[in-house]
């Protein structure tokens, strides 16, 4: 899972890593004013051999920590070296394009290059470990900072509210069906009971595909016959629920093109009619950027709450998970790991900033 994110995070530290501690690059004359140790030195050569090449006007400096206790001017530098704009910069641009590739919003992929040059530039460092270690913290404070939207807390409405009512909105293809049918799965082990309300009246086949997901989970299915009003089925599975003391009503929806304006008004509807406590966008992960602009278009239309991320056991760009919640500014609260009921897993920051830096 986002193996491409995983490798261009770890190319990075290592770029920086190289970039900051080889001094290869000519530094600006206020860059060693601020060292105060010389620049670079070639392999082999003896300190003061280098130090009659430096100009005049650095022989007045002070010496830096460390330097004339003995050690060389190599040792010097790595106890000196103040991280510049230069060090970081390329390396920088390389990970935005890399990010991109990587179906990275751009908003975010700026955001993050941002983030991490603010925390590296002008940093002292003092060893190739430490510019390492330093500059993987940073970029997962970065992650961390785009991936940490705010929003529902999914137990503690279910605790609050009987029954729960949640309505599943996104385009066909994206898995929505089945991640219904993992949802109250999920549901289900947590002692609730779940009724479904098959609102797809559209689509041919809908009402039987998850017609056949809730026989094999023995879930109450409300249905009426294909092209009924969606928003009667949400009703009667509402109502039902009520009258029969279930803890969540979870409506399918049809899925059209998100610009589809009947679609849309569709969805109103349902709302309208039910007000549903949650409602949420399901996006299948490997379709990048588009996902994020099909959230956006549904919540224009209806407005979301909560984003369900599909197929991200296949994804291996990784872009869509990073960026979706940052971008609609509501937070990913499950994510599909697969084709069966249990292949549905809590999304949480700190999981995905494990699986891009372990
Ligand atoms: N690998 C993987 N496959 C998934 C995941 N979620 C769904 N799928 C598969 O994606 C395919 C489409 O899923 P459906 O639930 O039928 O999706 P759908 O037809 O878009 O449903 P509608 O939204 O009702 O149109 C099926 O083969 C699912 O098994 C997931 O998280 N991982």
């Amino acid at each position: 899972m986002f193996e491409s994110l995983k490798k261009k995070f770890s190319e990075t530290v290592g770029k920086i890593t190289e970039k900051v501690s080889s001094g290869q690059e000519p530094r600006s004359e206020e860059d060693k004013s601020e060292d105060r140790v010389p620049e670079s030195i070639p392999e082999g050569k003896p300190e003061e051999e280098v130090r009659t090449e430096e100009p005049d006007d650095t022989s007045s400096e002070e010496p830096s920590p460390g330097a004339g206790e003995g050690g060389s001017g190599f040792l010097s530098f790595f106890r000196e070296k103040r991280i510049t704009e230069k060090d970081v910069d390329d390396v920088l641009w390389d990970l935005e394009m890399a990010l991109l590739e990587s179906d990275v919003a751009l908003e975010v992929a700026e955001k993050i290059t941002t983030e991490l040059k603010e925390e590296l530039v002008g940093r002292k460092v003092k060893r190739s470990t430490e510019i390492s270690e330093y500059t993987m913290e940073a970029l997962k404070k970065a992650v961390k900072d785009v991936l940490s939207v705010d929003g529902v807390d999914l137990p503690q409405l279910v605790e609050k509210k009987k029954p729960l009512v949640i309505m599943f909105v996104g385009i066909n293809g994206t898995g929505k069906t089945t991640t219904i049918a993992k949802v109250a799965r999920y549901f289900m082990k947590k002692g609730l009971e779940p009724v479904i309300a098959a609102a797809d009246t559209f689509r041919a086949g809908a009402i039987e595909q998850i017609g056949q997901h809730a026989d094999k989970l023995g879930v109450k299915l409300i249905s009426h016959r294909k092209g009924a009003d969606p928003a009667a089925v949400a009703f009667d599975a509402v109502s039902h629920a009520k009258a029969q003391g279930k803890d969540v009503v979870l409506i399918d929806t049809a899925g059209r093109m998100q610009t589809n304006v009947n679609l849309m008004d569709e969805m109103a509807k349902i709302k309208r009619v039910v007000r549903p406590d949650l409602i949420v966008f399901v996006g299948d992960a490997l379709t990048g950027n588009d996902a994020i602009e099909q959230a956006a278009r549904f919540d224009e239309a209806v407005g979301i709450d909560a984003v369900i991320l599909t197929k991200a056991d296949a994804d291996a760009r990784g872009g869509a998970a990073l960026s979706i919640g940052y971008m609609i500014k509501r937070p990913i609260i499950f994510m599909g790991i697969g084709q069966g009921y249990d292949d549905i897993m809590e999304f949480k920051p700190e999981w995905m900033i494990e699986q891009l830096f372990a």
